[in-house]
């Protein structure tokens, strides 16, 4: 059995005990109207572009994988929207391959919206009380200032008993808005069940991390500042704004990925070995990481650019300034490049550069890690012994270790050979992974709370140098790899 079978057995595994434990201690407002256990996903902030483009296709994927799940999804929002509409939204997503499965078709059955300022406590109490349920799992898919408002709302009402808070990333705005937030849920629930959501750890890859990198004896004992001379995690995307200027303009790429997601990924390559994959340990591992991790010198080790007009595969794309709903004036990156120091007796020296940007000539959506070369290199050898690397391809998964054989037909010159594989893939997508685990109260795919304020901690500095402009906005053509003199060995 390969790694990555057993992590994922050893999940589905935890859910389903977890799930047994919470039917047996789930209480019901009124079991007559509600016979079997059941959870109610309350969605805030229904109308927006989050819960039709990911959220419901992730429970779509979740409810094809397991239709004897049972979920009731009650949309909310502040707009008017028409019964009929939502129920539009909630079937097209739902239906997958133009096909609804009988798990889908029930929670289609039970789905409605509610117009509805989940601000205002007495509205937000009227809401809560008109859901009869086992389970309530509120999913703030609003931006951190209106979640923040919601909570404080919460916590003058209360919530029922075993009520879950899943909030979508950027959770708060800075460490402090974070740290505020972080105080706040805790007084509403406690910290076990908050799920702060970041679907790259729904991403089968990212947690093949953890098989691939500790059950491997060939590299576990490489996998080190002794060994590893450097390690690139990068996300390069070729969509541009996408309608969302509203949210991207407001925190570029340095706040919209690097602060959430890359952090994470670097923190489960550069984690102690575990114990177990619990939660508990996990998160323990991670927190450390970033406890120890900073960007020493932001002015040095940063850079920043915003694209310019040109053409992605066949479409015009406008400068990023002259994008609908962007604010010149705001000076906001659409690439963000930085070096993130790991300060622990492992990585010591090791450099861990991030980056990622929009528009750009191609998808490469990665994690690099380049070995150092050998101690020595027997004399006699022609070619090149170019030292070898491991890269872990996120989307599409899969994994390529390059390393140095002998060349072909002549076997005392060198060459690089590269071997290929495929990081197991699961059935859901990464937000049906996110919320199967928030479904079943297994938080280990959701950031805990210290690890989310040492997110902000980290990239805190480099926003203050940027703003005080001490590192240079380049510029790279829509379409192109990025400003010249950018590029990476990847
Ligand atoms: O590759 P994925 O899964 O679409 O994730 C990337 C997206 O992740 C989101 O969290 C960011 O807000 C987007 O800007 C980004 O495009």
């Amino acid at each position: 059995m390969s790694p990555s079978q057993t992590a994922g057995r050893t999940r589905r595994e935890a859910r389903a005990s977890t799930a047994t434990n919470l039917r047996a201690g789930s209480e019901c407002k009124d079991r007559r109207m509600a016979p079997k256990p059941s959870t109610t996903l309350l969605i805030l902030g229904a109308s927006g572009d989050l819960t039709s483009r990911l959220l419901l296709p992730g429970i779509a994927t979740l409810l094809r994988a397991q239709p004897a799940r049972r979920v009731d999804i009650v949309g909310a929002d502040l707009r008017e929207l028409d019964e009929v509409e939502w129920q539009t939204r909630v079937r097209t997503a739902l239906q997958l391959d133009g096909v609804l499965g009988s798990g889908a078709k029930t929670a289609l059955g039970g789905t409605r919206y509610v117009a509805a300022d989940a601000t205002d406590p007495k509205a937000l109490q009227a809401l809560i009380d008109s859901i009869a349920c086992d389970r309530l799992v509120i999913y703030f898919a609003l931006p951190p200032h209106v979640t923040e408002l919601v909570c404080g709302a919460l916590e003058q009402i209360g919530v029922p008993e075993g009520t879950i808070l899943a909030i979508e990333k950027p959770f708060g705005d800075s460490l402090e808005a974070a740290q505020r937030l972080n105080a706040l849920v805790t007084r509403i629930v406690p910290e076990d069940r908050i799920f702060r959501i970041d679907h790259f750890l729904g991403l089968h890859t990212v947690l093949n991390l953890l098989g691939l990198r500790f059950t491997n004896r060939l590299l576990e004992p490489v996998w080190d500042r002794d060994s590893i001379s450097r390690v690139e995690i990068l996300y390069d995307e070729t969509v541009t704004l996408e309608g969302r200027a509203g949210y991207y303009d407001r925190n570029g790429a340095l706040r919209d990925m690097i602060q959430s997601h890359l952090l994470q990924i670097m923190a489960l390559i550069a984690i102690e070995p575990v114990a177990s994959v619990s939660a508990r340990d996990l998160r323990d591992a991670i927190g450390q990481v970033l406890r120890a991790s900073s960007i020493v010198d932001p002015v040095k080790h940063t850079r920043r650019a915003r694209y310019t007009s040109g053409s992605i595969e066949g479409r015009e794309v406008p400068d990023y300034v002259a994008e609908e709903g962007v604010d010149a004036k705001l000076g906001t990156e659409t690439l963000a490049e930085v070096q993130v120091e790991v300060a622990t007796a492992r990585w010591a020296g090791v450099p861990f550069i991030l980056r990622s940007g929009k528009s750009l000539a191609g998808i490469r959506k990665r994690a690099i890690i380049h070995w150092k070369p050998p101690a020595h290199v027997p004399e006699g050898f022609g070619g090149h012994d170019t030292p070898d690397r491991l890269v872990i391809d996120f989307k599409p998964d899969g994994f390529e270790l390059h390393i140095t054989t002998n060349g072909e037909g002549d076997p005392f010159t060198l060459e690089q050979t590269v071997l290929r594989g495929e990081l197991g893939g699961g059935a859901l997508l990464p937000y049906g992974e996110v919320l199967a685990s928030i479904l079943d109260s297994d938080p280990r795919l959701a950031v805990r709370g210290d690890a989310a304020e040492q997110c902000w901690r980290i990239v805190e500095p480099v926003l203050r140098t940027w703003q005080r402009d001490e590192v240079p906005m380049h510029e790279y053509r829509a379409g192109s790899k990025g400003p010249r003199g950018w590029r990476t060995n990847a």
